[in-house]
């Protein structure tokens, strides 16, 4: 359905989007993730044409929307945008503000998406009502209603939970794919939030310095990043340092760690070994001794940062109910479920 091909745009001649490819197939959900500033809203608006590129093309289905040479009009694409702002119009009440874009249909054909929409984001009987008067999450679900409702071939959604608090922003996001699916609609996010981008993603894209650097299923991202600076932007895990055994095992401040190697290492080679907060288990049993350095109170689990006798520290997620104070002793075990290894000193 969306189709970026080697995507670039310069701002001031200065490069902001490098080459950026992707697929999102129709009624799938992608999610952009990355740090602020390398290029996610930009990204955004250069689909929506609200932007041209340097070069590359924009293809909605089997059509050029934009390349360096031509570009169709924004209000011509039939891309909804939903922004972190909730831009409603004040002086509209709901059901005018969700039919603001269908006065091209007749009444009682916008009269019954209006009622079907409210229904569809569970606002029922609010079409009377005026944006003061509705919550952040009720403001933001009449949003969406309005930019689904010309049933646009794509939709685009910048940060759109993002002023809402975390454990609201976490429902809405849920209900939102749901209703996503339920429109068959193609949805591009940004997001700065990765819970949020791997509840919502079907695709979930990693963007850095402008280039997309892994655009894969949230899964893969996370237990495949496709280089360090994905592994080390997902997950908040760390890389720790190790040395190259044999063609299958590392050496590690934590003892040897088995799996299979990226090719091309050899014995004594220096590498650095992925290690997220769930891999590292406080355990009686284990094998190294490790000191508390802080425990954050995360509800259900304590996360750690654990100090190794070398100085390597580590994050480690733990159930709350056996409580660690800071400076305590506890030992340790490393539970990779496969390794994720880096040669040291390339991307
Ligand atoms: N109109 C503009 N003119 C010049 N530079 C711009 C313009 N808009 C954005 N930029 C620059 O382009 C780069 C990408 O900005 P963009 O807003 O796309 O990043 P982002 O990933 O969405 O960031 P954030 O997560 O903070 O919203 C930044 O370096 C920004 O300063």
């Amino acid at each position: 359905m969306l189709t970026l091909d080697r995507l670039s745009l310069r701002f001031d001649h200065q490069p902001v989007l490098d080459r950026v490819s992707l697929t999102l197939d129709q009624g799938r959900i992608g999610c952009l993730i990355g740090p602020s500033g390398c290029g996610k809203t930009s990204l955004l608006r250069l689909i929506a044409g609200f932007l041209a590129p340097a070069s590359g093309r924009v293809m909605l289905g089997d059509e050029t929307v934009a390349d360096a040479h031509q570009q169709m009009p924004a209000e011509q694409r039939r891309v909804g945008m939903v922004f972190q702002d909730i831009a409603l119009f004040p002086h509209l009440n709901v059901t005018d503000n969700i039919a603001f874009g269908l006065n091209h249909q007749p009444p009682a054909a916008r009269r019954a998406r209006v009622a079907e929409l409210l229904a569809l984001v569970g606002l029922p009987g609010l079409g009377d009502r005026y944006p003061h008067q509705l919550s952040g999450g009720q403001q933001q679900r009449v949003a969406l209603a309005r930019a689904l409702a010309p049933k646009p071939r794509l939709l685009l959604l910048d940060e759109p939970f993002s002023a809402l608090d975390a454990e609201l922003r976490e429902q809405i996001s849920r209900e939102v794919r749901q209703i996503l699916l339920r429109e068959g609609i193609t949805a591009l996010f940004v997001t700065h939030d990765q819970n949020e981008a791997f509840a919502l993603a079907d695709q979930l894209g990693v963007m850095h310095g402008g280039r997309l650097l892994q655009w894969d299923s949230p899964y893969r991202v996370y237990h495949q990043p496709a280089d360090r600076t994905v592994a080390d932007f997902i997950g908040g895990g760390v890389l720790m340092p190790g040395r190259v055994r044999d063609p299958d095992s590392v050496e590690t401040a934590l003892g040897p760690l088995r799996g299979p190697l990226p090719a091309g290492l050899a014995a004594g080679a220096d590498v650095d070994v992925l290690v997220r907060p769930d891999d590292l288990v406080i355990d009686d049993g284990g094998p190294r001794r490790a000191r508390v350095v802080e425990c954050l109170f995360r509800g259900a689990r304590m996360l750690y940062t654990l100090e190794l006798e070398n100085g390597q520290r580590l994050p480690c997620l733990a159930p709350s109910h056996h409580a660690h104070g800071p400076g305590t002793s506890v030992a340790v075990r490393l539970d990779l479920e496969h390794l994720v290894v880096f040669p040291r000193g390339r991307g």
